[in-house]
């Protein structure tokens, strides 16, 4: 990628947080070995173990410099500090009439908890960014963003697909048709902001930002920033922080290659709460490139995939993944979810024939 023109103001994140806090021990993953033979033999181990065991993982030396990064979340800014409400609303994304993750997603359209809606601004953009129009002050910088979706798609994700193919024996290709770039599909890149919240809202959520969930897709890259709020269940049930890689992203499995890997890889539980005292108040940036099969794909166990500890749904009634995507993201942030009996934190849907949960 080049890091040229047009100038872009840059962002400033908060500064690491300071205090000592309980981070979940991650393998991290040097995706420049992928390149030889042996190398990439040793990935696959590494990827298959970190991937079941607690299905987080980073990737360091993925291609891109620090410089570039930094630019890219100067430019994710861009949508979210400098567009006006008016032009906002214009690119609404309507996600719960849609099911689908394209334009904003405005502050307060979900519930979290105890009647508190949620502070998270984001600015959703289809692979292909030509499927929909954007605001203006984002068009200087699009050529860019595409570039930076198709690094993310054939550079970071492919690689990461082979690898899990590869981690269940078999073929590296297994999983590249399923995510093509060119087919219809939802694959997406977003630009996310967490704002600071009032102490009524912290107390009433138990100082719970976004929920814990699993993603819906197959693989979530999370660029590493600075902020701490990010955590996963680890296999003891306990709570921990994701810590912050300069340059470095954050990889976990969603729920579509929980399904069509028959449960060998798990969809792992992540949530974010707020920040430590010294970064409260700071505002916390993000970039994301969520990928997830194309549209047609049925999601369940691929065949010879091994059989699944304790089946989800029947392959007749495996969703397609747009039927899957769909369902997931008009249901999310609605009041109307249940709680789940005898368990006070933890919230059910059906999506379909799918029960999907939600923790606090
Ligand atoms: O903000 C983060 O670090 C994670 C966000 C997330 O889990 C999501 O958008 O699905
Ligand atoms: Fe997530």
């Amino acid at each position: 990628m080049t890091v040229a023109a047009p100038p872009v103001p840059h962002y400033v994140p908060a500064p690491v947080a300071t205090e000592t806090l309980e981070y979940a021990d991650l393998a991290v993953i040097d995706l420049a070995k992928f390149g030889t033979r042996e190398g990439k033999a040793k990935l696959t181990a590494e990827v298959r173990s970190a991937m079941k065991d607690k299905g987080f993982f980073y990737v360091i030396n993925h291609g891109l410099t620090q410089q570039e990064t930094d630019r890219m979340f100067d430019i994710a800014n861009v949508p979210l500090a400098q567009v006006s409400e008016e032009e906002k609303h214009k690119f609404d994304g309507k996600m719960q009439q849609t099911g689908s993750y394209q334009g904003y997603k405005p502050r307060q359209y979900w519930h979290v908890d105890n009647g508190v809606r949620d502070q998270i601004e984001h600015y959703n953009m289809n692979k292909n960014l030509q499927r929909k129009d954007h605001p203006n002050a984002l068009k200087p910088y699009l050529s860019e963003v595409q570039e930076f979706i198709k690094y993310n798609h054939f550079n970071i994700l492919f690689p990461l697909l082979k690898l899990l193919a590869l981690g269940m024996g078999f073929d590296e290709n297994t999983f590249i048709p399923l995510h093509n770039f060119d087919a219809t599909g939802e694959t997406f890149l977003r630009f996310m902001k967490y704002y600071p919240r009032t102490e009524d809202d912290e107390q009433k959520t138990k100082n719970v930002w976004l929920k814990g969930h699993t993603d819906f897709g197959s693989v979530s890259i999370l660029w590493s920033q600075p902020v701490t709020a990010l955590q996963l269940i680890c296999p003891d049930g306990k709570w921990r922080y994701v810590s912050h890689i300069p340059n470095a992203l954050v990889i976990n499995a969603g729920d579509a290659l929980e399904f069509m890997s028959g449960g060998f890889y798990k969809a792992t539980i992540h949530r974010v709460i707020q920040p430590p005292p010294s970064q409260q108040g700071a505002q916390r940036l993000g970039v994301f490139y969520f990928a997830m099969p194309d549209d047609n794909v049925k999601i369940h166990p691929l065949p010879n995939a091994q059989e699944w500890e304790e089946r989800r749904f029947s392959d007749e009634d495996a969703p397609t993944m747009e039927e899957y995507r769909k369902g997931r993201i008009i249901a999310y942030g609605n009041s109307e979810t249940k709680k789940l009996d005898g368990k006070e934190n933890v919230e059910v849907q059906m999506i379909g024939k799918v029960l999907v949960k939600h923790y606090n």
